[in-house]
Protein backbone atom coordinates (compact mmCIF):
# COMPACT_ATOMS: atom_id res chain seq x y z
CA UNK A 1 0.00 0.00 0.00
CA UNK A 2 1.46 3.79 -1.00
CA UNK A 3 1.66 6.42 1.64
CA UNK A 4 -1.03 9.49 1.44
CA UNK A 5 0.25 12.18 0.19
CA UNK A 6 -0.63 14.99 2.57
CA UNK A 7 -3.60 16.01 0.93
CA UNK A 8 -4.68 12.92 0.35
CA UNK A 9 -4.76 12.22 3.71
CA UNK A 10 -6.55 15.21 4.90
CA UNK A 11 -9.16 14.40 2.52
CA UNK A 12 -9.43 10.91 3.87
CA UNK A 13 -9.71 12.28 7.13
CA UNK A 14 -12.19 15.06 6.13
CA UNK A 15 -14.02 12.58 4.53
CA UNK A 16 -14.40 10.30 7.46
CA UNK A 17 -15.26 12.74 9.78
CA UNK A 18 -18.40 13.60 7.81
CA UNK A 19 -19.08 10.00 7.78
CA UNK A 20 -18.32 9.62 11.89
CA UNK A 21 -20.18 12.06 13.32
CA UNK A 22 -22.44 13.62 11.00
CA UNK A 23 -23.19 16.90 9.22
CA UNK A 24 -24.77 18.99 12.52
CA UNK A 25 -21.65 18.59 14.46
CA UNK A 26 -21.30 21.77 16.75
CA UNK A 27 -25.01 21.76 18.20
CA UNK A 28 -24.48 17.99 19.95
CA UNK A 29 -22.30 17.30 22.54
CA UNK A 30 -21.41 14.26 25.20
CA UNK A 31 -24.19 11.60 25.29
CA UNK A 32 -26.45 13.32 22.21
CA UNK A 33 -22.80 13.60 19.86
CA UNK A 34 -21.89 9.88 21.26
CA UNK A 35 -25.13 8.52 20.49
CA UNK A 36 -25.27 9.80 17.16
CA UNK A 37 -22.03 8.33 15.62
CA UNK A 38 -21.65 6.34 13.01
CA UNK A 39 -21.45 2.75 14.55
CA UNK A 40 -19.23 0.75 11.67
CA UNK A 41 -17.00 4.21 11.70
CA UNK A 42 -16.86 4.61 15.37
CA UNK A 43 -15.87 1.21 15.70
CA UNK A 44 -12.91 1.71 12.73
CA UNK A 45 -11.88 4.52 15.02
CA UNK A 46 -11.14 2.88 17.95
CA UNK A 47 -9.37 0.21 15.99
CA UNK A 48 -7.25 2.68 14.24
CA UNK A 49 -6.59 4.50 17.49
CA UNK A 50 -5.46 1.12 19.76
CA UNK A 51 -4.18 -1.05 16.71
CA UNK A 52 -0.29 0.52 17.98
CA UNK A 53 -1.08 -0.33 21.40
CA UNK A 54 -0.48 -3.70 22.63
CA UNK A 55 1.24 -3.75 25.62
CA UNK A 56 4.79 -3.75 23.82
CA UNK A 57 7.33 -0.81 24.57
CA UNK A 58 10.21 -2.40 22.57
CA UNK A 59 12.19 -0.25 19.65
CA UNK A 60 9.92 -1.52 16.93
CA UNK A 61 6.89 -0.95 18.99
CA UNK A 62 7.58 2.70 19.62
CA UNK A 63 8.80 3.42 15.96
CA UNK A 64 5.35 1.97 14.73
CA UNK A 65 3.35 4.46 17.30
CA UNK A 66 5.82 7.33 16.36
CA UNK A 67 5.50 6.74 12.62
CA UNK A 68 1.49 6.80 12.51
CA UNK A 69 1.48 9.76 14.54
CA UNK A 70 -0.97 11.24 12.61
CA UNK A 71 -3.43 8.77 12.04
CA UNK A 72 -3.58 7.58 15.43
CA UNK A 73 -4.07 11.21 16.85
CA UNK A 74 -6.70 11.90 14.59
CA UNK A 75 -8.14 8.29 15.58
CA UNK A 76 -7.77 8.88 19.35
CA UNK A 77 -9.60 12.66 19.25
CA UNK A 78 -12.11 11.74 16.84
CA UNK A 79 -13.37 9.02 19.85
CA UNK A 80 -12.53 10.53 23.10
CA UNK A 81 -13.83 14.54 22.40
CA UNK A 82 -17.32 13.49 23.79
CA UNK A 83 -15.95 12.20 26.77
CA UNK A 84 -13.93 15.27 27.26
CA UNK A 85 -16.61 17.45 27.20
CA UNK A 86 -18.57 15.17 28.87
CA UNK A 87 -16.05 14.98 32.16
CA UNK A 88 -13.96 17.65 31.81
CA UNK A 89 -15.67 20.55 29.45
CA UNK A 90 -14.17 22.77 26.17
CA UNK A 91 -10.49 23.50 27.43
CA UNK A 92 -8.34 20.09 27.58
CA UNK A 93 -5.84 20.38 30.07
CA UNK A 94 -4.80 20.38 33.61
CA UNK A 95 -4.38 23.87 35.64
CA UNK A 96 -3.21 24.75 39.38
CA UNK A 97 -5.56 25.17 41.66
CA UNK A 98 -6.07 27.56 44.60
CA UNK A 99 -7.63 26.67 47.81
CA UNK A 100 -11.38 28.08 47.18
CA UNK A 101 -10.70 28.37 43.55
CA UNK A 102 -13.39 26.30 41.12
CA UNK A 103 -12.74 24.26 38.20
CA UNK A 104 -13.28 26.56 35.91
CA UNK A 105 -11.91 29.91 37.38
CA UNK A 106 -8.64 27.65 37.60
CA UNK A 107 -8.85 25.98 34.28
CA UNK A 108 -8.98 30.34 33.08
CA UNK A 109 -6.19 31.35 35.55
CA UNK A 110 -3.93 28.76 33.97
CA UNK A 111 -4.55 29.84 30.32
CA UNK A 112 -4.14 33.79 31.22
CA UNK A 113 -1.29 32.88 32.65
CA UNK A 114 0.22 31.32 29.45
CA UNK A 115 -0.68 34.68 27.92
CA UNK A 116 0.67 36.54 29.98
CA UNK A 117 3.72 35.02 30.16
CA UNK A 118 3.56 35.12 26.14
CA UNK A 119 3.07 38.75 26.40
CA UNK A 120 0.09 38.37 23.98
CA UNK A 121 -1.54 41.66 23.63
CA UNK A 122 -4.35 43.50 21.71
CA UNK A 123 -4.12 43.17 18.08
CA UNK A 124 -1.54 40.26 17.79
CA UNK A 125 -1.72 37.74 15.35
CA UNK A 126 -1.42 34.74 17.80
CA UNK A 127 -1.22 30.89 16.93
CA UNK A 128 -2.40 28.55 18.95
CA UNK A 129 -1.34 25.08 18.35
CA UNK A 130 -2.82 22.29 18.52
CA UNK A 131 -6.32 24.15 19.59
CA UNK A 132 -8.96 21.24 20.32
CA UNK A 133 -12.71 22.76 20.29
CA UNK A 134 -11.07 26.27 21.19
CA UNK A 135 -11.60 26.64 24.66
CA UNK A 136 -8.24 28.28 25.42
CA UNK A 137 -8.39 30.48 22.22
CA UNK A 138 -11.74 31.57 23.18
CA UNK A 139 -10.71 32.50 26.86
CA UNK A 140 -7.28 34.05 25.47
CA UNK A 141 -8.89 36.36 23.06
CA UNK A 142 -11.34 37.60 25.49
CA UNK A 143 -8.44 38.13 27.83
CA UNK A 144 -6.16 39.86 25.43
CA UNK A 145 -7.70 40.97 22.79
CA UNK A 146 -5.72 39.10 20.16
CA UNK A 147 -6.46 37.60 17.44
CA UNK A 148 -5.74 34.20 17.23
CA UNK A 149 -5.51 30.97 14.77
CA UNK A 150 -6.44 27.60 16.07
CA UNK A 151 -4.17 24.89 14.49
CA UNK A 152 -5.72 21.10 14.73
CA UNK A 153 -5.75 18.40 12.91
CA UNK A 154 -8.54 16.69 13.83
CA UNK A 155 -11.28 17.99 11.72
CA UNK A 156 -14.83 16.96 14.36
CA UNK A 157 -12.86 19.28 16.83
CA UNK A 158 -12.38 22.26 14.13
CA UNK A 159 -16.02 22.26 13.35
CA UNK A 160 -16.82 22.13 17.05
CA UNK A 161 -14.56 24.88 17.63
CA UNK A 162 -15.73 27.49 14.93
CA UNK A 163 -19.53 26.63 16.51
CA UNK A 164 -18.95 27.67 19.65
CA UNK A 165 -16.53 30.87 18.87
CA UNK A 166 -19.67 31.94 16.48
CA UNK A 167 -21.95 31.32 19.52
CA UNK A 168 -19.71 33.14 21.52
CA UNK A 169 -19.54 35.93 19.48
CA UNK A 170 -16.06 35.61 18.59
CA UNK A 171 -15.74 34.64 15.21
CA UNK A 172 -14.15 38.12 14.39
CA UNK A 173 -11.14 37.30 16.85
CA UNK A 174 -10.92 33.65 16.52
CA UNK A 175 -10.22 31.68 13.28
CA UNK A 176 -9.60 27.36 13.01
CA UNK A 177 -8.14 25.89 10.20
CA UNK A 178 -6.90 22.12 9.58
CA UNK A 179 -3.30 21.18 9.83
CA UNK A 180 -0.30 19.10 10.66
CA UNK A 181 1.89 21.00 13.42
CA UNK A 182 4.92 18.90 12.12
CA UNK A 183 4.14 20.61 8.77
CA UNK A 184 2.73 23.59 8.97
CA UNK A 185 1.12 25.81 5.70
CA UNK A 186 1.45 29.39 7.04
CA UNK A 187 4.15 31.62 5.51
CA UNK A 188 7.13 31.82 7.38
CA UNK A 189 7.08 35.02 10.16
CA UNK A 190 3.57 35.28 9.86
CA UNK A 191 2.85 35.21 14.09
CA UNK A 192 3.26 37.74 16.54
CA UNK A 193 3.30 35.13 19.52
CA UNK A 194 2.57 31.16 19.38
CA UNK A 195 1.22 28.99 22.30
CA UNK A 196 0.45 25.72 22.41
CA UNK A 197 -1.42 24.12 25.60
CA UNK A 198 -0.86 20.39 26.15
CA UNK A 199 -0.82 19.50 22.38
CA UNK A 200 2.81 19.59 21.04
CA UNK A 201 3.09 16.00 23.29
CA UNK A 202 1.81 14.16 20.32
CA UNK A 203 4.41 15.24 18.28
CA UNK A 204 7.06 12.26 17.44
CA UNK A 205 9.34 14.02 17.52
CA UNK A 206 9.96 17.54 18.92
CA UNK A 207 12.50 19.53 16.93
CA UNK A 208 9.72 18.93 14.48
CA UNK A 209 6.96 20.49 15.78
CA UNK A 210 8.74 23.31 17.87
CA UNK A 211 10.62 23.66 13.96
CA UNK A 212 7.98 24.49 12.81
CA UNK A 213 6.73 27.11 15.30
CA UNK A 214 10.36 28.63 15.45
CA UNK A 215 9.29 29.20 11.60
CA UNK A 216 6.15 30.87 11.56
CA UNK A 217 7.26 33.45 14.52
CA UNK A 218 8.29 36.33 13.18
CA UNK A 219 11.78 37.70 14.50
CA UNK A 220 11.45 38.72 18.11
CA UNK A 221 8.29 36.73 18.71
CA UNK A 222 7.44 34.74 21.82
CA UNK A 223 6.54 30.59 21.81
CA UNK A 224 4.77 29.63 25.14
CA UNK A 225 4.23 26.19 26.08
CA UNK A 226 2.82 23.72 28.89
CA UNK A 227 4.21 20.49 27.54
CA UNK A 228 3.79 17.09 29.17
CA UNK A 229 7.08 15.72 30.04
CA UNK A 230 8.62 12.91 32.04
CA UNK A 231 10.57 14.72 35.02
CA UNK A 232 14.18 14.41 35.83
CA UNK A 233 12.75 11.43 38.56
CA UNK A 234 11.87 9.47 35.48
CA UNK A 235 13.81 6.55 34.72
CA UNK A 236 12.88 4.92 31.46
CA UNK A 237 15.04 1.62 32.49
CA UNK A 238 12.72 1.03 35.75
CA UNK A 239 9.82 -1.10 35.06
CA UNK A 240 7.40 1.13 37.49
CA UNK A 241 8.30 4.41 35.64
CA UNK A 242 7.84 2.92 32.25
CA UNK A 243 4.21 1.18 33.07
CA UNK A 244 3.33 4.68 34.38
CA UNK A 245 4.56 6.56 30.98
CA UNK A 246 3.02 3.53 28.83
CA UNK A 247 -0.50 4.12 30.49
CA UNK A 248 0.12 8.04 29.80
CA UNK A 249 0.87 7.21 26.11
CA UNK A 250 -1.78 4.54 25.71
CA UNK A 251 -4.74 6.26 27.35
CA UNK A 252 -3.87 9.84 26.12
CA UNK A 253 -2.94 8.97 22.75
CA UNK A 254 0.78 9.92 22.66
CA UNK A 255 3.13 8.04 20.36
CA UNK A 256 6.40 8.70 23.07
CA UNK A 257 6.48 10.51 26.23
CA UNK A 258 10.06 12.50 26.25
CA UNK A 259 11.70 14.14 29.20
CA UNK A 260 11.99 17.29 29.98
CA UNK A 261 15.77 17.71 29.38
CA UNK A 262 14.57 16.19 25.22
CA UNK A 263 12.06 18.85 25.09
CA UNK A 264 14.36 21.43 26.22
CA UNK A 265 17.66 20.72 23.75
CA UNK A 266 14.90 20.73 21.07
CA UNK A 267 13.96 24.40 21.58
CA UNK A 268 17.36 25.64 21.86
CA UNK A 269 18.26 22.82 18.55
CA UNK A 270 15.76 24.71 17.10
CA UNK A 271 17.23 27.80 17.60
CA UNK A 272 14.97 29.32 20.16
CA UNK A 273 16.30 31.63 23.57
CA UNK A 274 14.60 29.93 26.67
CA UNK A 275 13.28 32.92 28.62
CA UNK A 276 11.76 30.70 31.00
CA UNK A 277 11.90 27.10 31.89
CA UNK A 278 9.70 26.41 35.05
CA UNK A 279 7.30 23.03 36.08
CA UNK A 280 4.65 24.38 37.38
CA UNK A 281 3.74 20.95 39.12
CA UNK A 282 6.64 20.60 40.75
CA UNK A 283 5.44 22.91 44.23
CA UNK A 284 3.71 22.28 47.34
CA UNK A 285 -0.07 23.15 46.30
CA UNK A 286 -2.56 22.02 48.57
CA UNK A 287 -4.29 21.38 45.93
CA UNK A 288 -2.96 18.70 43.61
CA UNK A 289 -3.70 19.42 39.46
CA UNK A 290 -4.76 15.70 39.27
CA UNK A 291 -7.00 15.93 42.23
CA UNK A 292 -10.26 15.77 39.64
CA UNK A 293 -8.98 12.49 39.18
CA UNK A 294 -8.37 11.19 42.46
CA UNK A 295 -11.63 10.64 43.53
CA UNK A 296 -10.53 11.78 47.04
CA UNK A 297 -13.43 14.33 48.39
CA UNK A 298 -11.65 16.21 50.55
CA UNK A 299 -10.03 18.00 47.53
CA UNK A 300 -13.49 19.64 46.08
CA UNK A 301 -13.21 23.31 46.39
CA UNK A 302 -16.86 24.58 45.08
CA UNK A 303 -20.57 22.96 45.70
CA UNK A 304 -20.24 24.31 42.23
CA UNK A 305 -17.24 21.66 41.10
CA UNK A 306 -19.55 18.94 42.12
CA UNK A 307 -20.49 17.65 39.09
CA UNK A 308 -17.02 17.45 37.65
CA UNK A 309 -15.87 15.65 40.45
CA UNK A 310 -18.23 12.93 40.33
CA UNK A 311 -17.65 12.12 36.29
CA UNK A 312 -13.88 12.81 36.60
CA UNK A 313 -13.43 10.46 39.91
CA UNK A 314 -13.13 7.01 39.80
CA UNK A 315 -16.63 5.58 40.99
CA UNK A 316 -17.68 8.52 38.59
CA UNK A 317 -15.90 6.68 35.91
CA UNK A 318 -16.61 3.13 36.74
CA UNK A 319 -20.81 4.31 36.33
CA UNK A 320 -20.03 5.79 33.05
CA UNK A 321 -17.73 2.67 31.61
CA UNK A 322 -21.02 0.39 33.03
CA UNK A 323 -23.41 2.31 30.98
CA UNK A 324 -21.00 2.49 28.44
CA UNK A 325 -20.68 -1.54 28.30
CA UNK A 326 -24.47 -1.87 28.78
CA UNK A 327 -25.45 0.61 25.71
CA UNK A 328 -22.81 -1.07 23.92
CA UNK A 329 -24.17 -4.85 24.42
CA UNK A 330 -27.47 -3.52 23.65
CA UNK A 331 -26.37 -2.04 20.13
CA UNK A 332 -27.13 1.56 21.06
CA UNK A 333 -23.44 2.75 21.60
CA UNK A 334 -20.76 1.50 19.05
CA UNK A 335 -18.73 -1.07 19.07
CA UNK A 336 -15.58 -0.14 20.61
CA UNK A 337 -16.97 2.22 23.00
CA UNK A 338 -16.25 0.48 26.35
CA UNK A 339 -12.44 -0.24 25.11
CA UNK A 340 -12.59 3.90 25.26
CA UNK A 341 -13.31 4.05 28.44
CA UNK A 342 -11.24 1.70 29.40
CA UNK A 343 -8.17 3.21 27.53
CA UNK A 344 -9.15 6.74 29.20
CA UNK A 345 -8.79 4.57 32.57
CA UNK A 346 -5.47 3.54 32.21
CA UNK A 347 -5.21 7.36 31.44
CA UNK A 348 -6.35 8.50 34.49
CA UNK A 349 -4.70 5.56 36.83
CA UNK A 350 -1.07 6.50 34.78
CA UNK A 351 -1.34 10.11 35.34
CA UNK A 352 -2.40 10.08 39.08
CA UNK A 353 0.26 7.88 39.42
CA UNK A 354 2.61 9.73 37.57
CA UNK A 355 1.33 13.12 39.64
CA UNK A 356 2.07 12.08 42.81
CA UNK A 357 5.21 10.20 41.80
CA UNK A 358 6.80 13.72 40.35
CA UNK A 359 7.17 11.41 37.68
CA UNK A 360 5.38 13.25 34.92
CA UNK A 361 4.43 16.76 34.85
CA UNK A 362 1.36 18.46 32.23
CA UNK A 363 2.76 21.78 32.81
CA UNK A 364 6.56 22.37 32.20
CA UNK A 365 6.11 25.93 31.23
CA UNK A 366 8.58 26.82 28.79
CA UNK A 367 8.92 30.16 27.62
CA UNK A 368 11.24 30.89 24.36
CA UNK A 369 11.88 33.83 21.82
CA UNK A 370 12.73 34.05 18.31
CA UNK A 371 15.91 36.03 18.24
CA UNK A 372 15.75 39.07 16.44
CA UNK A 373 18.19 38.69 13.57
C1 LIG B 1 -4.17 14.09 26.09
C2 LIG B 1 -3.60 15.37 26.54
C3 LIG B 1 -2.25 15.70 26.03
C4 LIG B 1 -4.25 16.23 27.36
C5 LIG B 1 -5.60 16.04 27.94
C6 LIG B 1 -5.62 16.30 29.43
C7 LIG B 1 -6.97 16.05 30.12
C8 LIG B 1 -7.97 17.10 29.69
C9 LIG B 1 -7.50 14.60 29.88
C10 LIG B 1 -6.48 13.54 30.27
C11 LIG B 1 -7.26 12.31 30.73
C12 LIG B 1 -8.71 12.66 30.45
C13 LIG B 1 -9.85 11.93 31.10
C14 LIG B 1 -11.10 12.55 31.11
C15 LIG B 1 -11.29 13.97 30.72
C16 LIG B 1 -10.10 14.62 30.05
C17 LIG B 1 -8.77 14.18 30.67
C18 LIG B 1 -8.68 14.56 32.14
C19 LIG B 1 -12.30 11.81 31.67
C20 LIG B 1 -12.52 12.28 33.10
C21 LIG B 1 -13.56 12.09 30.84
C22 LIG B 1 -14.78 11.30 31.30
C23 LIG B 1 -14.45 9.80 31.24
O1 LIG B 1 -15.55 9.06 31.70
C24 LIG B 1 -13.25 9.48 32.11
C25 LIG B 1 -12.05 10.28 31.59
C26 LIG B 1 -10.75 9.90 32.29
C27 LIG B 1 -9.59 10.54 31.58
C1 LIG C 1 -5.13 17.60 24.79
S1 LIG C 1 -5.67 18.43 23.42
C2 LIG C 1 -5.38 20.11 23.93
C3 LIG C 1 -6.26 21.06 23.18
C4 LIG C 1 -6.17 22.52 23.59
N1 LIG C 1 -4.82 22.99 23.54
C5 LIG C 1 -6.79 22.71 24.93
O1 LIG C 1 -6.03 22.93 25.88
O2 LIG C 1 -8.01 22.65 25.03
C6 LIG C 1 -4.40 18.19 22.17
C7 LIG C 1 -4.76 18.79 20.84
O3 LIG C 1 -3.66 18.67 19.93
C8 LIG C 1 -4.16 18.36 18.65
N2 LIG C 1 -3.12 17.70 17.85
C9 LIG C 1 -2.51 16.53 18.12
N3 LIG C 1 -1.62 16.21 17.15
C10 LIG C 1 -1.67 17.22 16.25
C11 LIG C 1 -0.97 17.48 15.03
N4 LIG C 1 -0.08 16.62 14.52
N5 LIG C 1 -1.25 18.63 14.38
C12 LIG C 1 -2.16 19.51 14.86
N6 LIG C 1 -2.86 19.31 16.00
C13 LIG C 1 -2.61 18.18 16.70
C14 LIG C 1 -5.33 17.43 18.94
O4 LIG C 1 -6.18 17.27 17.84
C15 LIG C 1 -5.95 18.15 20.13
O5 LIG C 1 -6.80 19.15 19.68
Amino acid sequence: MTADSPQELRNRQAKFTAELHGDDIGSKTGLKAFLSKNKNAQSEAVTKYLRHWDGKTDEEAENRRLEDYNEATHSYYNVVTDFYEYGWGSSFHFSRFYPGESFTASVARHEHYLAYKADIKAGDLVLDVGCGVGGPAREIARFTGANIIGLNNNDYQIAKAKYYAKKAGLADQLDFVKGDFMNMHFEPETFDKVYAIEATCHAPKLEGVYGEIYKVLKPGGVFAVYEWVMTDKYDEKNPEHRKIAYEIELGDGIPKMFPAQVAREALSTVGFEILHDQDLADNEDAVPWYYPLTGEWRYVQTISDLATFFRTSYVGRKFTTTMVTIMEKVGIAPKGSRDVTLALEEAAVGLVAGGKAKLFTPMMLFVAKKPEN
